[in-house]
């Protein structure tokens, strides 16, 4: 009798409701852009874990900051005591984050309790209870930030009450234009949601589990100006898109907001569990004890985010992420004239989507059977990246930051033989059967 896979123990141990799994990758190992898969096998990595490994894995300086920290700990908990990397990391965020008046930052473990807790103090501190979001936005898998999202993976879930979902406007889909969904909003101001009870709009500045989708120009910056006019607070969800991925610092800098809170997570940490919410004082100070996470804005995770802040600086990530980015896009765009399959490619920077469609002119998004077949060949061919999209539709990459070019050329070779084989029938329904999970 061998000895079970990872894969096996895993299925034996690890609950499913915390699995999102896209291919029969089993990882053991990780360096730089490659993950290693039990049996020894190296892959590309253009998934960057679902976001967070921005420095890729065994960045020397994120194990140097974490060995650091670690072995002369500075506590374990900022509630109780303040530490130093977590000041420095609040510092260095105040310092990068664009925003008017005093802030103050809030440090958390993940995209979804920093939602979490947006929603909550901006609730308790404006005595507003409704909340504006979007069809295809997801802020988290916690009550409140799951509550004020619009995933079509949460729907097991009740919205928020009092929550107003919009479409967001899709350029290659144009189901709803910016224009008709701001008259949608005014609308509803007129009728069933008074202005002055909504505490805030949350905002994907770029829509990424929804579809990888770049709003219209404009659209936000109106959107933000009618809230503003009912003293609606502006928060931009960052967590995905942040954080020099976009091709700028902050994604929402692209489309010229000014947002009251900005919410931080995923890359943040560099793989390590962190998030953090920079906001105004007099909402970020509302009450003590009001948004405690014994663990949160620990040295060592705090740590990784000086490292990972610092890293972005020291080896110009944002720029870096402009120019592959627009490289990887570019050639994935030009594997259109091989596969007809490939219906819109889009992004900023190195946050990427392939729209996939079954008919160029329709429109219509091919079946996830599909979208899943291409991810499992990429994953036999030697790469790891993912999907999104209330469709199932579009492959989505989210690399490292340090992706180089000759890794580029290599990701693009994989997802176009992937794309044709997948056409010529090599994967099976069997294949990806127990891929199919959102
Ligand atoms: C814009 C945005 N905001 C918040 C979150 C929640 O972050 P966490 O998963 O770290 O709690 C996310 C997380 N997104 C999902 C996480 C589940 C697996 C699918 N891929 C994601 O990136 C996000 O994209």
């Amino acid at each position: 009798m061998s000895n079970p896979s990872l894969r096996e123990r895993d299925a034996a141990t690890i609950a499913r409701i915390g699995k999102l799994r896209f291919s029969p990758l089993s990882v053991v190992g990780g360096q730089g852009n490659r993950l290693i898969e039990e049996g020894g096998r190296s892959l590309l990595d253009l998934s960057g874990s679902a976001g967070p490994a921005v420095l890729g894995y065994g960045h020397p300086a994120v194990v140097e900051a974490v060995e650091t920290s670690v072995r002369n700990m500075a506590g374990a908990s900022l509630l109780l005591y303040p530490n130093e990397p977590a000041v420095s990391l609040a510092e260095r965020l105040l310092a990068i984050t664009p925003g008017e008046g005093e802030r103050r930052v809030w440090f958390g473990h993940s995209g979804s309790d920093a939602n979490d807790c947006a929603v909550r103090v901006l609730q308790a501190a404006t005595g507003r209870s409704r909340f504006i979001s979007f069809i295809g936005s997801y802020h988290g898998n916690l009550s409140g930030s799951m509550g004020i999202s619009g995933h079509t993976a949460m729907t097991h879930t009740l919205p928020r009450p009092g929550v107003v979902l919009l479409p967001y406007p899709d350029p290659f889909r144009p189901n709803f234009s910016g224009e008709e969904v701001l008259a949608l909003l005014d609308y509803q101001f007129e009728t069933t949601c008074p202005p002055h009870q909504v505490a805030a709009v949350f905002i994907e500045p770029l829509m990424s589990d929804g579809g990888l989708i770049v709003p219209p120009p404009g659209f936000l910056k109106a959107l933000q100006e009618r809230c503003r006019k009912h003293g609606i607070r502006i928060v931009v969800d960052e967590v995905k898109v942040g954080l020099a991925r976009s091709g700028m610092m902050h994604c929402f800098q692209h489309e010229g907001l000014t947002p009251d809170l900005v919410v931080f997570g995923k890359g943040i940490g560099g793989g390590l569990p962190l998030s953090a919410v920079v906001g105004p004082k007099e909402i970020m100070d509302h009450a003590p004890a009001f948004a405690l996470q014994t663990t949160a804005g620990n040295p060592v995770a705090t740590s990784a985010g000086n490292a990972v802040l610092k890293t972005i600086e020291s080896e110009g990530l944002v720029g870096r992420s402009a120019r592959i980015g627009t490289l990887f896009s570019d050639a994935l765009r030009a594997l259109g004239a091989k596969h007809e399959i490939i219906g819109d490619v889009r992004g900023r920077g190195l946050a990427i989507g392939i729209d996939l469609v079954k008919d160029r002119v329709t429109r219509v998004p091919v079946p996830a059977t599909t979208t899943a077949k291409i991810i499992y060949r990429g994953y036999e061919l030697g790469a790891a990246f993912t999907y999104v999209g209330l469709k199932a539709n579009v492959l989505e990459f989210m690399p490292p930051l340090t992706l180089t070019e000759d890794e580029v050329a290599e990701g693009v070779a994989i997802v176009d033989q992937a794309i044709a084989d997948v056409n010529a029938g090599r994967v099976s329904d069997a294949d990806v059967a127990s891929f199919m999970m959102w």
